[in-house]
């Protein structure tokens, strides 16, 4: 579906995959983004203790206040992920999207969201550019709409209140 707003509700749909960041239990750090071979200290806005839930909760809260329908979606696995991207043609306004470490792999994840033709951002937690030269490379970039990293899980956050901007925009509103 293009950009255009069809209904009533913005949809939106988040997406992150294959996160080494997303381990541990509530009381310990969550997501580990930090190189492992930064010195202790250094480095600490990548460094969280935000669950996946947390994220999801937060994230939905804010789509609610925003008037946005908001569907999550984890997996490990690409073909899922894939999966998930072309169910949303049709369905979906806008993708949020951390493809993980599949950010430096993907061509398949890439192509999807090329298929279906929903715009899309790009979320690290992490600053990519930061870190491994690898892991300055993505198949995603030069598509998306935005690319935001080094924020934490804030960048969850600024990217659903772009796109609520955007969308509004749109409708003209
Ligand atoms: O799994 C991840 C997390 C990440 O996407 C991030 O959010 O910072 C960055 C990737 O390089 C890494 O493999």
């Amino acid at each position: 579906m293009s950009v255009t707003i069809s209904s009533e509700w913005q949809r939106v749909r988040m997406l992150a995959a294959a996160h080494q960041q997303y381990e541990g239990t509530r009381r310990s750090p969550k997501w580990f983004s930090r190189p492992a071979d930064a010195s202790p200290g250094t480095n600490t806005i990548s460094q969280g203790s935000d669950t996946l839930a947390d994220v999801e909760t937060s994230a939905k809260k804010q789509t609610d206040q925003l008037g946005i329908s908001l569907s999550t979606f984890q997996s490990n696995h690409e073909g899922q992920i894939v999966d998930r991207i072309q169910e949303a043609r049709g369905h979906c306004d806008f993708v949020i999207l951390n493809p993980g470490g599949l950010t430096h792999t993907s061509v398949t994840i890439r192509d999807a969201l090329l298929g279906v033709q929903i715009p899309f951002i790009e979320v690290h937690v992490s600053n990519i550019h930061a870190r491994e030269p690898w892991r300055n490379h993505s198949y995603f970039s030069d598509k998306a709409v935005a690319v935001i990293c080094g924020l934490g899980v804030f960048g969850y956050t600024a990217a659903i209140d772009f796109i609520a901007r955007k969308l509004d925009v749109q409708k003209g509103s």
